[in-house]
C-alpha cells in the first residue's frame, strides 16, 4: 500500500531587527545580488516539492511591504500567509506555528539564512518523520572555552562534543506546538529545540553545511558575496 503523503509546511521568521548588522535596513531586506536576502531564503523552499506551504514571519508593520516588494515581486507564491512577529525569536516563531492551521512536520527556518541547500531540508523532513524533533548543526573548527566575567578561562569543553546549531529545525508540528504551548519560555531559548530540550523531548542532529551562514555582522556579507559568486561559477 502506498505510505500516505505527510503535509509539510514551514515557518520563516524574518521579524528580527538586526542590530548587529547595524545596516540601514532590516539585514532580511539587504540586497544581495539584486535581490533581498529573505526573497533568496523563500526561493529555496518555494523551489522543494516537499513544502506545500509557507508562514512568513515579519516584523511590526511589515507585513503590506512584504507582500508586495518580496512576495508580489519575485512571485513567491506559496507563502500562504504573512504575520507580524514579536519582541523575541520565540514570539515570532509562536506567532507563525499558530498561524498554521493544520500539517505533520513543521520546518522552522530564519530568514537570515539564505543559502540553505534543498538537500538539507530534504534531510531535515526524512529525519523528522522518524525521530519527531530534528536540527542541522556542523562540528565546530575552533577550540571553544567558557569564560568567567573576569575574562578567566573557567574550562574547556571537549571539542568533539560540540556543534554549532543551524536551522532548518524541524518537528512533528503537534510535539513542538505542544512545547510552545506550555509556555516555558525566557532568554536562554535562542532556538526551537532549546524549548524542547526544556520539556524534556529527544532532539536528534544531523549535519548541516558550513555556508548554511546566518547573516548576523557586516563580515557576513562578504562572505555571502563569495557563496554567491561560487554558485553563479558553477
Ligand atoms: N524578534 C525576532 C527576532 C529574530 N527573528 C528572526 O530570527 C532569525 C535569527 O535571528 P537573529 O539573527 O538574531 O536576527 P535579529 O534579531 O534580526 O538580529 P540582532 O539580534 O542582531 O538584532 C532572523 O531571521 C530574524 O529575523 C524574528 O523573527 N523575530
Ligand atoms: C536559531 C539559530 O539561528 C540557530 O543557530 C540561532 O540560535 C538564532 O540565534 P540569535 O540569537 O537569534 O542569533
Amino acid at each position: 500500500m502506498e505510505k500516505e503523503k505527510q503535509q509539510v509546511k514551514a515557518v520563516v521568521v524574518a521579524g528580527g531587527k538586526g542590530k548587529r548588522m547595524g545596516a540601514s535596513c532590516h539585514k532580511q531586506y539587504i540586497m544581495l545580488h539584486n535581490k533581498p536576502v529573505l526573497a533568496h531564503t523563500l526561493q529555496v523552499f518555494q523551489d522543494c516539492t516537499e513544502i506545500e506551504e509557507i508562514v512568513l514571519v515579519v516584523g511590526e508593520g511589515e507585513v503590506e511591504f512584504c507582500q508586495k516588494e518580496i512576495l508580489d515581486k519575485y512571485q513567491l507564491s506559496k507563502v500562504a500567509r504573512v504575520v507580524e512577529g514579536g519582541k523575541e525569536r520565540f514570539h515570532s516563531v509562536y506567532n507563525g506555528l499558530v498561524a498554521i492551521d493544520n500539517c505533520s512536520i513543521v520546518l522552522i527556518h530564519d530568514g537570515a539564512r539564505p543559502f540553505v541547500k534543498e538537500e538539507i531540508i530534504l534531510n531535515s523532513i526524512m529525519e523528522a518523520q522518524r525521530e519527531g524533533a530534528v536540527i542541522v548543526g556542523v562540528p565546530v573548527k575552533d577550540t571553544i572555552k567558557i569564560i568567567n566575567d573576569n575574562m578567566e578561562v573557567a574550562n574547556t569543553p571537549a571539542r568533539k562534543t560540540l556543534w554549532a546549531i543551524q536551522t532548518p529545525q524541524t518537528f512533528r508540528y503537534s510535539l513542538l506546538r505542544e512545547a510552545y504551548d506550555k509556555n516555558q519560555w525566557d532568554e536562554s531559548i535562542t532556538d526551537d529545540a532549546s524549548l524542547m530540550e526544556k520539556v524534556g523531548q529527544r532532539v536528534k542532529v544531523i549535519m548541516g553545511d558550513y555556508e548554511n551562514i546566518k547573516l548576523t555582522t557586516p563580515d557576513d556579507l562578504l562572505i555571502a558575496e563569495k557563496i554567491l559568486m561560487k554558485g553563479e561559477e558553477n
